[in-house]
């Protein structure tokens, strides 16, 4: 008979997890103990919690699976919460598997170490950025508490939480089963999908919008599909930005409002409906649109509902809906007869000359890089690093976009990377960095070699161009190229063009550890991205303002 460790581990495994990211403490050491011990999952640990809830939200997010990050009670479960809120925010499915303290200590009437205000201080605080909790205080239920919670992460694409007092561990239980996935009602299906395809046939300029959810349920190839048999050009978010890098044929670029491309933005706004397919409605995405929805003429499929106009269908997930509407759809049909944006054109043929680097160039150069050597992996920060991440070409992307969080790029590209086995390229910035880059030293341990374009401008240049006046946003210059060899890797500085071509080739060859390459960037420079996401977000604060 299965433990409940032994049972909750091969549960995770069971609903799709593949790995876990974790730091032990006092309260979760009998857990890790069988974690190690049984190896029904890999695991990885690293330094600081906040990272591996960042690694388990981007391993989650690129497996299009489970994610799970394991945590002492109190100090690491609350080192974690801003990881998972921005998992919650994104729509990534980490499962919080969290220790706590055995019956006999809840009635000891001390306060224990780690404790906050009362001993479920933890579980209120997991309640507020999760869909889903359980406590397993009892082995007679725990088995169904957890195949509940599973289901509702695979379902709801959220996080979820689980907490394993210390002394339950080795609990006999039963296995863990995995419940039915709770699909649409026929009717309500059928009924939806007709009124979409009503809506969709009487329109002339109508656009698929697709963003993180697509990813999250795996639904790209059959998304790009229905594109093809309804004839519909398709536009990502700035959140889905990578989605679909597998069907440029459909892709027609990022929509950005009035920072994007005139064409694409065009396409969008003149459209008289809209499909938007897991798209969360946020400011990222939408705040520098010119023009606000017709919810007439547009339907929102998300979080396992579908709105049309000013009605929705609730418990309609969107694979249910998704392959409705191929089923009803006819054959591959062309674009319907319209101008139709080129696809994007992203800088390229960075000339290798001794010009100093400004950030655009970092684009055209990894532009260059991927057409050589196919395409890599990324995950990128916060900061000026994500905007030029939206003039890389479209490859796969794990970026807090929405949510905005500092420190997610390394610990994502390390999750990626021991999740996945693929080499990520990592964006990230000089402020970022000081953050969580730190855990580039993890590397070593787990033969990773990752690659890191590391954007120092001693600055907080993000924060700068909306307050220049500030002079806190003054950073100083960490030379962080020369730290690399401590930690394990290979670092180098480069200024010009030329440098940077010629080190992004050195990477690529390099393996066996992580390359970080320091990209020396002037104080007030900005990509061209980030320059348009700026004017057009004063502008539309001054028409706000009016
Ligand atoms: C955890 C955390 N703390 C603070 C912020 C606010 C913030 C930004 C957003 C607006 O909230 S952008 C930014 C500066 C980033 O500096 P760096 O990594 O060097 O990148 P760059 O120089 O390209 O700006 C900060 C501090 C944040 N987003 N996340
Ligand atoms: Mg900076």
């Amino acid at each position: 008979m299965p433990t409940l460790a032994t049972a909750l581990l091969q549960g995770l495994k069971d609903h799709g997890a593949r790995e876990l990211f974790g730091i032990p403490g006092d309260f979760i050491l009998p857990l890790f103990k069988v974690v190690e011990e049984s190896g029904i999952l890999p695991y990885f640990t690293l330094s600081h919690e906040p990272a591996v809830g960042f690694a388990a939200d981007a391993a989650a997010r690129y497996q299009s699976t489970l994610g799970v990050v394991v945590v002492t009670y109190g100090a690491g479960a609350f080192n974690v919460v801003n990881a998972v809120a921005g998992a919650y925010a994104e729509r990534s499915p980490v499962v919080v598997v969290a220790g706590a303290p055995g019956a006999r200590e809840r009635t000891s009437g001390l306060l224990l170490h780690h404790q906050a205000r009362s001993i479920d201080t933890q579980l209120a605080v997991f309640r507020e950025i999760t869909c889903d909790q359980a406590v397993l205080d009892d082995p007679a239920t725990a088995p169904q508490a957890i195949a509940r919670v599973l289901r509702s992460a695979r379902e709801r694409s959220l996080p979820v939480y689980i907490e394993v007092p210390r002394d339950r561990v080795d609990a006999p239980v039963a296995p863990v089963p995995v419940l039915p996935r709770r699909t649409a009602d026929p009717d309500a299906l059928a009924e939806c999908a007709g009124e979409i395809a009503a809506l969709l046939g009487r329109a002339e300029r109508p656009v698929m919008v697709v963003d993180v959810e697509i990813r999250r349920y795996g639904l790209e190839e059959r998304v790009a599909t229905l594109a093809r048999r309804l004839g519909l050009p398709v536009v990502t978010t700035f959140m889905g930005r990578g989605l679909l890098q597998a069907a440029p044929d459909v892709r027609r670029g990022t929509y950005l409002g009035s920072a994007g491309d005139p064409a694409v933005t065009r396409l969008v706004e003149e459209a008289d409906a809209l499909l938007l397919l897991g798209v969360i409605l946020c400011d990222t995405n939408f705040a520098l649109s010119e023009k606000r929805f017709d919810w007439r003429h547009t339907v929102l499929a998300i979080d396992r509902g579908v709105r049309i106009g000013h009605h929705t269908y609730p418990e309609l997930p969107i694979e249910d809906l998704v392959d409705a509407l191929i089923a009803r759809a006819g054959p591959e049909i062309a674009a319907r007869p319209r101008t139709l944006p080129p696809l994007e054109d992203y800088p390229r043929g960075l000339v290798a000359d001794d010009t100093p680097l400004a950030p655009s160039d970092v684009a055209a150069a990894v532009n260059d890089l991927l057409d050589r050597h196919g395409p890599l992996p990324m995950t990128a920060d916060i900061g000026d690093c994500l905007f030029v991440a939206m003039e890389i070409d479209n490859t796969a992307l794990a970026a807090p976009g929405y949510y905005a969080g500092m420190g997610f790029g390394v610990p994502a590209g390390i999750g990626v990377a021991a999740a996945t086995g693929q080499r990520p390229l990592i964006l990230v910035g000089d402020g970022a960095f000081q953050m969580t880059g730190w855990e580039l030293g993890n590397c070593r341990r787990y033969g990773l070699d990752p690659i890191v374009l590391l954007f120092n401008n001693a600055s907080w240049e993000m924060l700068r161009v909306f307050q220049p006046e500030s002079r806190f946003n003054d950073l100083s210059d960490w030379n962080f190229a020369a730290m690399a060899p401590a930690l394990g890797g290979h670092g180098e500085r480069v200024a010009t063009r030329r440098e940077l071509a010629a080190a992004l080739e050195r990477a690529i060859a390099r393996r066996g550890m992580f390359s970080l390459i320091e990209v020396m960037l002037p104080r007030g420079a900005t990509s061209r991205t980030l320059a348009r996401f700026v004017t057009g977000l004063k502008s539309a604060r001054d028409r706000q303002a009016g």
